[in-house]
């Protein structure tokens, strides 16, 4: 029986308040309105930033809320007016959208689209309603794709459709970390081939630089973790060398110590935890007159980076990315072929599997120094 149109009744793993598990809920999901889409959601991956909105750290968490941004599924129903995605197509929901009409998407200078991202910042659809709701009670959405749903809806804008051919189980990755890390090289830095870079945080994001630098012909390529398991997944990936910080002499800082064995500092570096300290570190390991440092972790809320100006004022440059500068409509599927066609990695970040009824367990996994990412499968 067809479900177009209708109120679907769906499984939901729903976060009520900051802090808390997220709770297996049968809930809601209204149709989608004009230039919406309603996703049937197959497989999620798990990111850290959903685990810092889940946790409060994330000063624009609202509650109650459906997390999830890294998603794959199908879609069941279009609202009117939707011309870029049909029924059936194998879609990847972007939490950032790209309408190709405001003055961001027009600029050709960021992927920052701002159609949606006003609603999107406080969990609502465009026209400032929910589509999610158990028992007459709304729900937030969640950076625009809320992907912890068995069916989500989401902006027209802010989806993509890609090559049936693709797993979703592996390419729902694209739909954040992975894509984030290889635009934040390759996109955003277009002069680094061949140069040597330090790479904070070895997690999905900190592997995805890895590989992408490792792709680009970087010559050394540093990874510093705090979790000694990293190593291993680190050289994996393509790290020439791993740097423990918490292994160096007493009263060493980390930068420099990466000043000291890099003849005066690293081309580029990236951050890649979250963490301002680890961040101000990242900068001044910077080569004076030309390093350049990406800030691609994402802080919690009241945290401010510092460091002396005199480090900018000598050269350094200190920059940060979003989605590594992706415009998901117009790139991911290009990034989908390159996978089908071996030439980004996309299998080897998958470590984890998990069912939507025990995603918790896929949320506690992540602190393990073995979880790079876990995919929810979210079929009953
Ligand atoms: N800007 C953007 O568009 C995006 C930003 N992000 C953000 O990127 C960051 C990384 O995400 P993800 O890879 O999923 O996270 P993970 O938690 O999987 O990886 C972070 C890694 O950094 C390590 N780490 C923690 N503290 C330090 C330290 N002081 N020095 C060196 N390493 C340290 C962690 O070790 P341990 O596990 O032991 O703590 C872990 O290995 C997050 O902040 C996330 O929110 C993610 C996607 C897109
Ligand atoms: N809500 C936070 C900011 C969170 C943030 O910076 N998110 C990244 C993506 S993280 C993906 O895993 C991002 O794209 N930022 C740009 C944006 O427009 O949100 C806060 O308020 O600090
Ligand atoms: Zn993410
Ligand atoms: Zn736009």
């Amino acid at each position: 029986m067809s479900t177009v149109g209708k109120v679907i009744k769906c499984k939901a793993a729903v976060c009520w308040a900051a802090g808390e598990d997220l709770k297996l809920e049968d809930i809601e999901v209204a149709p989608p309105r004009a230039h919406e889409v309603r996703i049937h959601i197959l497989y999620t991956g798990i990111c850290h930033t959903d685990e810092y909105t889940r946790s409060g750290k994330d000063p624009e968490g609202v509650f109650p809320v459906i997390l999830g941004h890294e998603g794959g599924g199908i879609v069941e129903s279009v609202g009117e007016g939707v011309t870029n995605v049909q029924v059936g197509d194998h879609v990847i929901p972007l939490y950032t959208a790209e309408c190709r009409e405001c003055k961001f998407c027009k600029s050709g200078k960021t992927n920052l689209c701002s159609s949606v991202r006003a609603t999107q910042g406080k969990g609502l659809m465009p026209d400032s309603t929910s589509r999610f709701s158990k028992d007459g009670q709304p729900i937030h959405h969640f950076m625009g794709t809320s992907t912890f749903s068995q069916y989500t809806v989401v902006a027209d804008v802010s989806v993509v459709a890609v090559d049936k051919k693709a797993p979703l189980e592996k390419v729902c990755l694209l739909g954040c970390g992975i894509t984030t890390a290889w635009g934040a090289v390759t996109k955003q830095l277009p002069d680094i081939k061949a140069s040597n870079v330090a790479v904070f945080g070895c997690g999905a994001i900190g592997l995805g630089v890895i590989s992408t630098s490792q792709l680009v012909n970087c010559k050394r390529i540093i990874a510093v973790d705090t979790n000694p398991n990293k190593e291993a997944w680190a050289k994996k990936f393509g790290a020439t060398e791993f740097v423990n910080p918490l292994k160096l002499p007493e009263g060493k800082k980390i930068q420099d110590y990466l000043v000291d064995i890099t003849d005066g500092g690293l081309d580029y570096t990236f951050d890649c935890t979250g963490n301002v300290n680890v961040m101000r570190a990242a900068l001044e390991a910077c080569h004076k007159g030309w390093g350049v440092s990406t800030i691609i972790g994402v802080a919690a809320a009241g945290q401010e980076i510092s460091t002396r100006p005199f480090q900018l004022v000598t050269g350094r440059v200190w920059r940060g990315t979003a989605f590594g500068g992706v415009k998901g409509r117009t790139e991911i599927p290009g990034l989908v072929e390159d996978y089908l066609q071996g030439k980004i990695k996309i299998d080897e970040y998958v470590t984890h599997h998990q069912k939507l009824n025990t995603i918790m367990a896929g949320f506690h996994e992540m602190h393990s120094g073995d979880c790079i990412r876990c995919v929810i499968d979210m079929r009953d």
